[in-house]
């Protein structure tokens, strides 16, 4: 069992701060993902973690104790890379033990170890073979065993990249469901959204070397701290407030496009504020029932579902997705109805 934290977290390449302050933390048996586009700083973070960089100020801890000064090969990480950087001249079996051997371990408990994590990966029967005698699934799945055997922390950085799309969803079924079994500790980076969402306990949305927003999947969802988060983790509309006023501790009443609501938002908002508005809480209506008027600016077809865009009095754009076959067309007046519990005031940031 291990816990890690990672705490303001510094890292320079020359003179470009590629880590500002990363701060994040995995609790015993936890996922957490690094999500964030290329560049910001995920796997700077993640070999920070494994010991490959040093990092040039904050801390790391396992279970309390900074782990900073440990050498790579001690820290006990399994790492797990997009190129699978597997041995070519070694065995599947030679591969998979490879971590224990260097550490030293009778040669039993090494042939256990490595049957029983070649079992877990469904690789049984492949032991004797090269990396360029299976598949490029399987040896994703050769490097996951290997770096699984060195239980309990794992580092995975894009692992499934270099897989199509039908292994892809495969590997990440058995990453997930091996993690979960076996309560290992786990870091995983990826710039997939749904990935993220469907893997992790915990999302690091990650900004420009810093971390934007570390929450639940569920909360970076619905109740994302500024525009950045909410546009990288899903479909998004926003609304500009020309006024708002706090009524509570995050909730506030507010005006945009021409309308009045009352909903939540991200608390202590007291400058300029932006509406977040998710596909799902809207509704096609008549221009007399809906919260909104606009008018229907464009329409696709996009097989299994149609595809609005409406534009409002003040020029802002909602797109949305309503049901299949509902009549309306380019040009058309209509209203949208909104679902107030699921619309989420966020403060204007700075993109
Ligand atoms: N060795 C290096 N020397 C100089 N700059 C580097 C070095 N490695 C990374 N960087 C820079 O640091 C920043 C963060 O890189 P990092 O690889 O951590 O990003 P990332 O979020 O993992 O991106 P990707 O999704 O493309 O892998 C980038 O701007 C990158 O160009």
């Amino acid at each position: 069992m291990a816990t890690v934290e990672v705490r303001d977290l510094r890292k320079r390449y020359q003179d470009f701060l590629a880590l500002d302050g990363v701060s994040l933390r995995a609790e015993s048996g936890q996922l957490v993902t690094l999500l964030g586009p290329s560049g910001c700083g995920k796997s700077t973070t993640l070999r920070c973690l494994a010991g490959f960089l040093e990092a040039n100020g904050g801390e790391i801890t396992v279970d309390g104790e900074s782990i900073l000064g440990v050498p790579a090969n001690r820290r006990g990480f399994g790492v797990v890379f997009q190129n699978y950087a597997l041995f070519p001249h070694m065995t599947v079996a030679e591969n998979i033990g490879y971590g224990l051997k260097i550490q030293k371990l009778p040669k039993a408990e090494i042939d256990t170890r490595v049957h029983d994590a070649m079992k877990l990966v469904r690789l049984d029967g492949l032991a004797t073979r090269l990396p360029r005698e299976i598949s490029g699934g399987q040896q994703q799945r050769v490097a996951l065993a290997r770096a699984l055997v060195l239980k309990p922390k794992l580092l995975l950085d894009e692992p499934l990249a270099n897989l199509d799309a039908r292994l892809r969803d495969e590997v990440r079924w058995l990453i997930r469901d091996l993690q979960q079994q076996s309560g290992i500790t786990a870091f995983y980076v990826t710039h997939d959204q749904s990935e993220a969402m469907a893997m992790s306990n915990m999302v690091a949305v990650m900004k420009a070397g810093r971390v934007a927003q570390f929450a639940t999947p569920r909360e970076i969802y619905q109740k994302p701290t500024e525009r950045y988060v909410a546009d990288f983790t899903g479909e998004a509309n926003f609304i500009t407030c020309s006024s708002v006023t706090p009524l509570a501790e995050g909730r506030y009443a507010i005006t945009a496009a021409g309308a009045t609501l009352e909903l939540n938002g991200v608390p202590g908002i007291t400058g300029p504020a932006e509406l977040l508005l998710r596909p799902e809480a809207l509704a096609l209506t008549t221009p007399e029932a809906g919260t909104f008027q606009g008018t229907v600016s464009k329409s696709a077809f996009l097989g299994a579902a149609l595809r609005f865009e409406i534009t409002l009095a003040d020029g802002s754009v909602l797109k949305l997705t309503p049901e299949p076959n509902h009549p309306v067309e380019a040009g058309q007046k209509v209203g949208i109805a909104i679902d107030q519990s699921h619309a989420w005031l966020m403060p204007e940031v700075a993109p």
